[in-house]
């Protein structure tokens, strides 16, 4: 077994290659004489830089080439942020192995304030996720959101070359990049409910691959692989891509989970939200059964209405 060499399909973005060296590293640790690879790929996700994600086809773009590569052999597993993994898998392929959970938290970064309360009137601010854009309108609507995409660093070029007043990212991905200097304030849950997933690591194989799946067990985090369950159930049961604002956020406490959940319209001016608390065995009913709560408050309403294109994305 230990001859054996594994190879970790990858994007080439500072964020998606420090996420692989830090599985190849676990591995290598917990696995001695084991050979782990990485794979560099390109993805359509990383070519198409000029189009909200929402409009060319979402998340998904970032990892159909990786998982074309496991089905076609040419790697056994592929690393993934958990907030950018689609809620189906292709035939043959799945999530096996959730590790331990970083900072789930959104990220306020500014050159000039300290925080969206202490941003002037109409200040520029700037994300492309639906999720920041709706909570971020819902608390000051006079704000101009904008979009903003590329890599992290890229990201932040834009905004010293005063593109933005502020910008928000993952404080995940900030540490994994060593750029927590930037961050001016972490937004506790309340008041930027964080997307299904965020600061968790996931690695996808092939389920027939026995070896590695067994390989992987080593590397999962049971209470983060449980936490995520439940965010997941929620996001699925709404059926909801990424063209919706909707935030899914558990914590343990103790053996109980606690699970909040939001869906918006992308202006902020509807918001629903939802919690439930219960065993963490409950973790995936408890995400669906807040999802249908949300569904009958009115997010079947916000769904359908950005669906029809009568909401602007
Ligand atoms: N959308 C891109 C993306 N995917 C995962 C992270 C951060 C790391 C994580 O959430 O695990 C980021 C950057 C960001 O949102 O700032």
């Amino acid at each position: 077994m230990l001859d054996k060499i594994l190879r970790i399909a990858t994007r080439q973005s500072p964020l998606a290659l420090w996420q692989a060296h830090y599985v190849q590293q676990r591995l290598m640790a917990c696995h001695p004489g084991l050979n782990v690879e990485l794979v560099p790929m390109v993805t359509r996700g990383d070519v198409i830089l000029d189009t909200p994600l929402a409009k060319v086809g979402g998340k998904g773009l970032f990892v159909k080439e990786l998982e074309l590569a496991m089905l076609e052999g040419r790697a056994d597993i592929a690393v993934h942020s958990m907030k950018d993994v689609p809620v189906d898998f292709p035939e043959g392929l799945g999530l096996v192995t959730i590790c331990e959970r970083d900072d789930p938290l959104d990220a306020f970064v500014s050159n000039h304030y300290d925080s969206v309360d202490a941003l002037p009137q109409g200040a520029i601010v700037g994300t492309s996720s639906l999720r920041r854009q709706c909570q971020l309108s819902a608390r000051r609507p006079d704000l101009v959101i904008r979009s903003l995409r590329g890599n992290v660093g890229t990201r932040l070029s834009k905004l010293d070359a005063g593109d933005y007043d502020a910008i928000i990212l993952a404080v995940a991905g900030l540490k994994r990049l060593a750029l927590t200097d930037r961050i001016r304030h972490a937004m506790p849950a309340e008041e930027s409910l964080p997307a299904v997933g965020q600061g968790a690591v996931g690695i996808e194989c092939r389920l027939d691959d026995q070896q590695t799946i067994t390989l992987l067990a080593a590397l999962n985090d049971d209470d983060t692989s449980v936490r995520v369950r439940a965010e997941r159930a929620m996001n699925t049961r709404l059926e909801g891509g990424c063209q919706v604002p909707i935030g899914s956020y558990a914590v343990l406490e103790g053996d109980d989970l606690w699970l909040r959940g939001l869906v918006g319209s992308p202006d902020g001016k509807q918001m629903i939200r939802g919690e439930r608390r219960g065993p963490r065995a409950d973790a995936e009913k408890m995400g669906i059964s807040l999802a249908e709560e949300l569904l009958d408050n009115g997010a079947r309403e916000i769904l359908a209405d950005v669906y029809q294109g009568n909401s602007p994305v």
